[in-house]
């Protein structure tokens, strides 16, 4: 899945920004409202979040919001008695929610629990929150999918709850957790999790002030979360940063080649720029504007944000390494295509609508919930019948088709684990013919295959590849290096001989 470039707006100063912020998410809900209901909102606490909510409340256009289809959450809150000044929902309630009045039904709000008798602890107040939001689940989800989650960030890079080098920041299952001895005073709070968080199609982060510049500067740059939490707030669809002026950063950020989440999967993500890059920031910005000609169609922006909303690691190619793919494949005129790791089915639905009506695309995949979502998107997008899932360890996989006896491929993409890259490009080799182009994914993983002492067994796994191709005479062979939204990586493209 391909994340959302980073979008960055810069405002004057703190006032314009607020009134910016509650104007740009009033005309979201009014947009979002002539397609969608329920809406669903997430509020954030802080200087500008409650500024903002203050300049909804006094702006006009709230009236043309239907607000009894807009329910309000939190991504954080200070765990005080119900009423307390220093709650996220009390201050919510004075700049916006109480001047509504009548026009957000009271079931639409909902606060996370307040401490008390009944609620003794953060710990309860977050599974009652996990709890709330399960009940307002669409369809098999484990909470509402949020339209707009909107989060303030402290000098220290925190947003919500989840502050630098807490153990919050690795939390993979639960969706709300509690946090103390926050370093911010209250210092017990209740935080949504980063999984939850980067499941909003959008997340907008708002934040003013030179104090936060620094911090501001290291998020768009994609630095360890571990430093700067704000790093990882990303959405499926959208991340926009709106700044002012002077928390903005001194060169026009248009979004870092990615974030890691520490917990997050152990896949292709670490392979991302983790320090301060204005190249990755141009890479990044360079896909955003070829897009109109890459142009992917809503079909396979489907499948990408499918296996997004399913959870899925975000290690799919981007939407313009998809469009390559397309274009090779006709370029071979292939007919039958082998793929080694499905994922979500994002590449798979590129290499599979490229082929003629009779063409077959057999599409390995190790991962049964993996398998799941893809077959789902295949179906949704009305290829099953020319895609042939095989679930299960890759290598016995094609050990089978070897043995079977198969009509070669015409073309071969090979993206799974890289530890197995030297036994899965042979057994491409045996199933190919001479022609038959083979295209390995993610092969100079950000420079780090010149390196024979590195520790990460996949950059060995990559090696151990170079190694064979370069000693195989049934090929013939290159490397294309590649920059861009995924980062500075590479295709290997092998032409059997
Ligand atoms: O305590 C909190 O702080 C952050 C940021 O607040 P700010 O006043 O520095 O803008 C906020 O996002 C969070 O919701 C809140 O609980």
């Amino acid at each position: 899945m391909t994340p959302a470039p980073l979008e960055v707006l810069v405002h004057p100063d703190a006032e314009v920004l607020a009134a910016a912020t509650a104007a740009r998410l009033l005309t979201r809900l009014v947009d979002l409202q002539s397609h969608r209901s329920p809406v669903h909102v997430v509020l954030t606490g802080g200087t500008v979040g409650i500024a903002a909510l203050r300049e909804v409340a006094a702006s006009p256009v709230r009236d043309a919001v239907d607000w009894t289809g807009v329910h309000l959450w939190w991504g954080d809150e200070r765990f005080l008695p119900d009423g307390d000044p220093d709650r996220n929902e009390t201050q919510a309630r004075d700049a916006l929610i109480d001047a509504l009045g009548d026009a957000l039904p009271a079931g639409n709000v909902h606060p996370v629990p307040a401490l008390s008798d009944d609620v003794p602890d953060g710990e309860t107040a977050a599974r009652r929150y996990a709890a709330e939001l399960r009940a307002h689940a669409a369809g098999s989800g484990l909470a509402p999918r949020f339209d707009v989650l909107l989060l303030g960030m402290g000098p220290d890079g925190h947003i919500a709850s989840l502050f630098p080098d807490r153990t919050s920041l690795f939390e993979a299952n639960a969706m709300v957790v509690a946090e103390h001895d926050s370093p911010k005073p209250p210092s017990e709070r209740v935080s949504l999790t980063f999984p939850l968080i980067r499941s909003a199609r959008e997340v907008w982060v708002v934040a003013a002030g030179a104090e936060k510049a620094p911090a501001v500067a290291r998020a768009l740059a994609g630095v360890d979360v571990r430093t700067t939490p704000a790093a990882g707030a990303r959405g499926t669809e959208r991340t926009l940063w709106l700044l002012d002026l002077a928390a903005a950063p001194p060169v026009p950020a248009a979004g870092p080649a990615g974030a890691t989440t520490p917990g997050e999967h152990a896949g292709d993500e670490g392979l991302r720029p983790r320090s301060a890059s204005n190249a990755a920031r141009a890479w990044a910005a360079v896909d955003a504007y070829v897009a109109p000609l890459v142009d992917e169609p809503d079909v396979a922006r489907d499948v990408r944000t499918s296996a997004a909303d399913a959870g899925l690691p975000d290690i799919a190619v981007s939407a313009a390494q998809g469009r390559l793919l397309e274009i090779l494949a006709r370029s071979v005129g292939a007919r039958r295509v082998l793929e080694i790791g499905t994922l979500g089915g994002y590449s798979t639905w590129w290499l599979a609508q490229s082929l003629p009506p009779q063409g077959r695309l057999v599409t390995l995949e190790l991962s049964e919930a993996h398998a799941d979502v893809g077959r789902a998107s295949l179906e949704a997008a009305g290829l099953q019948d020319r895609v042939e899932l095989v679930v299960g360890a890759a290598l016995t996989s094609l050990d089978d088709l070897v043995a079977s006896g198969t009509e070669p491929f015409d073309l071969v993409f090979v993206d799974a684990d890289k530890e197995q890259l030297a036994p899965y490009v042979d057994r491409a080799i045996a199933l190919s013919r001479p022609g038959t182009l083979i295209v390995v994914d993610n092969v100079v993983r950000d420079g780090a295959v010149v390196d024979p002492e590195h520790p990460d067994t996949r950059v060995q796994g990559v090696r151990a590849f170079y190694a064979r191709a370069a000693a195989d005479d049934r090929i013939d062979g290159t490397v294309v290096q590649t920059v861009g939204e995924k980062g500075y990586d590479g295709f290997a493209l092998l032409r059997v001989r």
